[in-house]
């Protein structure tokens, strides 16, 4: 049996990552594929237990450092327990954030550059990257006018603008080292429009994968 395909949602606050999860999970079980929804930091009772560890507001400033190594710490969990089994078995798996948004978060927006990323990657995954990642891209003041109406923030979500806008350009620095597996959608329009763009990515990926 073939492995399955590992797909990430990406982008700042409010791009709209949870609405078109969705969408995305539907389309992939349409086609008969058996599809695993899952999120990071989180997908098991203990990175689950860690992201609360990193979205708990607290009077003491947690390390950049730290912060990096508590999603990687949620991270190999994830991929043991979840993703690793359920892509060897021939699911396909969706995943609302990957290593991506470490390197647009804690190198980019927080400034730990890209050194010690590359080696905690290589060290955590291996060989494993996201087959597809779909990129919302989005103003960041948008984004935060979306999501304002969504309740009280996390200690992530507090970020100043400034903050918002160096995870963009991060993520967008990302998509332009790896346009292969990349697709970046203009997050900006309808819902509907963000859909078709995301539908015209997949049917690329999905005749890939069928080839
Ligand atoms: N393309 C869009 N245009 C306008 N509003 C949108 C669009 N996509 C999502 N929204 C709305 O923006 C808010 C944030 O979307 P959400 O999917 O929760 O974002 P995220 O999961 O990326 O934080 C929600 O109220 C959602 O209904
Ligand atoms: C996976 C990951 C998430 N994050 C951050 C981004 C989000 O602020 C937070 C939680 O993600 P999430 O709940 O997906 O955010 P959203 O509010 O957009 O729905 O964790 C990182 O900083 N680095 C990472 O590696």
């Amino acid at each position: 049996m073939s492995t399955g395909k590992f797909i990430t949602i990406e982008g700042g606050e409010g791009v709209g990552k949870s609405s078109n999860h969705r969408f995305i999970a539907e389309f992939l079980s349409a086609q008969g594929l058996e599809v695993i929804e899952t999120r990071e930091p989180g997908g098991t009772p203990l990175a689950e237990e860690i992201r609360e560890l990193l979205l708990t507001k607290r009077s003491e400033v947690m390390s950049p450092t730290a912060e990096l190594l508590l999603m990687f710490a949620a991270r190999a969990q994830h991929l043991e327990q979840v993703i690793k089994p359920a892509l060897q078995r021939g699911a396909w798996v969706l995943c609302d954030r990957f290593t991506d948004a470490t390197y647009a978060y804690q190198g980019v927006a927080r400034g730990l550059g890209t050194d010690f990323i590359i080696e905690l990657e290589q060290s955590v995954q291996g060989s494993l990257r996201p087959d597809l990642v779909v990129l919302l891209d989005l103003d960041p003041r948008i984004g935060m006018a979306r999501a304002q109406n969504r309740g009280e923030t996390d200690r992530i979500e507090q970020e100043n603008i400034e903050f918002f806008d160096r995870v963009r350009s991060g993520y967008l620095a990302r998509a332009a080292a790896n346009p292969e597996r990349f697709l970046i959608v203009d997050a900006s329009v309808e819902l509907e429009g963000v859909q078709e763009q995301i539908a015209s990515g997949l049917t690329k990926v999905l005749g890939c994968a069928s080839a």
